[in-house]
């Protein structure tokens, strides 16, 4: 699904009126009817609602479900951030049709003294500001949300959460922003949602579908987009009768070292059940063993060190190479990383060490064959891409990264974001925070390994695996609860996740 720039949306919102065609008014109503049913299916009547009203539209969507609520027997107040302007447009019809409905108090904001109590147990609807903010808050706006943050009663944001920007808040003070304990926003999740440092501004949010016009929706470009249960199934595909195990490649796993084989063992068994034919997992001497009795389904191709990579086989046979998840930095692993990337694999993934390694030597990255899949946690990318000081920052530092040096970067984080090198950017809507934990890294290359082999394309790889692990994460929650799942049971989830995909 597409995500717009907030004046995109606008321009989809004007594009609705005419042609659909539907008076602002009545869009405006559609949209704040959304908001109402939401209120009603989750609070009682007997919770006191305090609307803040600001001079925009969004404000106007607020005196909307002020009359719709107070007409469903709800105790509703109007406090309006008077700029001294007076309303126009529907706003101005919206405050018209409550002074006429004369259910609710309605009060205009012209300094602090005019702020209200606010109860612990009422709730704040928070209509001041929308995607038409222009600059971050200051004077009265400013004073009246630090009020109502520091109030601690429960707040639902119309849209955004006032004086927050849709996508660069950069230069924004982000403690002027009301902190909401839901968003609910219309018909597309803004840019900035899925940014970290956002979190606990929106609390949870859900997006409201308004009917935009779907030829607006379809026509209009963008490079950004989140991911659904609907188009990762798409890219899916079945298997032949005929097939066989040749039929689905032969992935070569590059992974451990001395103290690490853990995680050559998890990305083996990750990428086994991605769905490759055949694995070959290249190992220090010293894993021989070990991952012959923990993966008796991979084959072994055993490097002539003892401790570490040195060295691989001849690409030839594989259809993919995955490399990095505990391969350790050591000179001699550095030397052959960079022969592996010297001999040009068709089709590579690099996670962790491999990451870390290639960040010390830049001059490397053009050795990267076109469409590598890279994997970098957020340290890793700050390690190969630089410091950002912000999410969107590093967000278009991710882009950048992407098209300059023709590889594909999943960075990984509870939205991990996918960048290709066409500028197009993905964001992930699978996983929860269980998954923050040893080996869940490790899991994700296995898998896109095991993807890329069959052959999945990079592109699709990249993005159903990413997705796949994060469903089998929230699969594997439901058993067992955030802190006790580790990485195997990610794996352990990964049938169940493709049978929920394709059922
Ligand atoms: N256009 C439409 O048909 C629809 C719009 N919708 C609502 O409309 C909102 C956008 O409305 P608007 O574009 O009117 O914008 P807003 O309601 O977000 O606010 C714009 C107003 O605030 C002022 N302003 C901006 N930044 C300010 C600041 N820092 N301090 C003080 N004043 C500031 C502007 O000068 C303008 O008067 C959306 O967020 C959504 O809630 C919904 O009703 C759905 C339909
Ligand atoms: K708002």
């Amino acid at each position: 699904m597409k995500i717009f720039t907030t004046k995109q949306i606008a321009e989809i919102d004007q594009y609705t009126i005419q042609n659909e065609p539907i008076a602002d008014i009545d869009l405006m109503e559609r949209a704040s009817l959304q908001l109402v049913n939401w209120l009603i299916h989750r609070l009682s009547n007997e919770r006191k609602l305090l609307f803040f009203v600001g001079p925009g539209n969004n404000g106007g969507d607020a005196l909307s479900i002020a009359r719709q609520m107070a007409d469903c027997d709800y105790s509703c107040e109007v406090y309006l951030l008077d700029f001294g302007k007076g309303l126009k447009g529907s706003p101005a019809i919206n405050w018209q049709r409550l002074v006429e409905q004369g259910k609710v108090k309605l009060v205009k904001i012209a300094s602090e003294a005019d702020f209200p109590e606010i109860p612990a147990d009422a709730v704040v609807i928070d209509g001041l500001f929308g995607s038409g903010l222009t600059r971050p808050l200051d004077g009265l706006a400013e004073s009246l949300v630090v009020r109502i943050n520091d109030r601690g009663a429960m707040v639902v944001a119309v849209d955004i959460p006032s004086g927050l920007f849709g996508e660069d808040n950069s230069q924004n003070d982000l403690s002027k922003v009301i902190r909401a304990s839901h968003t609910l926003t219309f018909q597309f999740p803004k840019l900035s949602f899925f940014f970290p440092e956002h979190e606990q501004l929106l609390g949870d949010w859900e997006v409201l579908p308004i009917g935009l016009h779907p030829e607006a929706i379809s026509t209009m470009r963008t490079p950004f987009h989140f991911l659904t249960d609907k188009y990762i199934t798409s890219l899916i595909r079945p298997r032949g009768k005929f097939s066989h195990k040749g039929t689905y490649g032969h992935a070569l796993l590059i992974a451990g070292s001395y103290g690490k084989m853990g995680a050559a063992v998890l990305a083996s068994k990750a990428c086994l059940r991605g769905g490759t034919g055949l694995l070959t997992s290249h190992v220090p001497h010293t894993g021989y063993g070990f991952i012959q009795s923990c993966v008796p389904e991979a084959m072994c191709s055993i490097d002539a060190s003892d401790l570490m990579f040195t060295e691989f086989p001849d690409l030839k046979s594989f259809s993919a190479v995955g490399v990095g998840p505990g391969l350790g930095c050591k000179s001699n692993s550095q030397r052959a990383l960079k022969e592996l990337l010297l001999a040009n694999p068709q089709k590579l993934v690099l996670d962790a060490d491999a990451l870390n390694i290639l960040s010390q030597h830049e001059d490397w990255y053009g050795l990267l064959p076109k469409n590598s899949i890279l994997t970098p946690h957020p340290k890793e990318f700050e390690r190969l891409a630089g410091e950002t000081a912000d999410s969107w920052s590093r967000l278009l530092l991710q882009q950048w990264f992407s098209k300059n040096h023709g590889v594909i970067v999943v960075l990984k984080g509870a939205h991990t974001c996918i960048t290709f090198p066409n500028g197009q950017v993905y964001f992930n809507t699978t996983g929860n925070p269980g998954m923050a934990t040893a080996g869940s890294g490790d899991v994700l290359t296995g898998l896109i390994l095991g993807l890329l082999a069959q052959p999945y394309s990079p592109e699709e790889a990249a993005l159903l695996g990413v997705y796949l692990h994060g469903l089998a994460g929230d699969l594997a929650m439901k058993q067992y609860g955030q802190e006790a799942l580790i990485a195997g049971d990610l794996i352990d989830h990964f049938g169940k996740a493709f049978l929920e995909l394709t059922k």
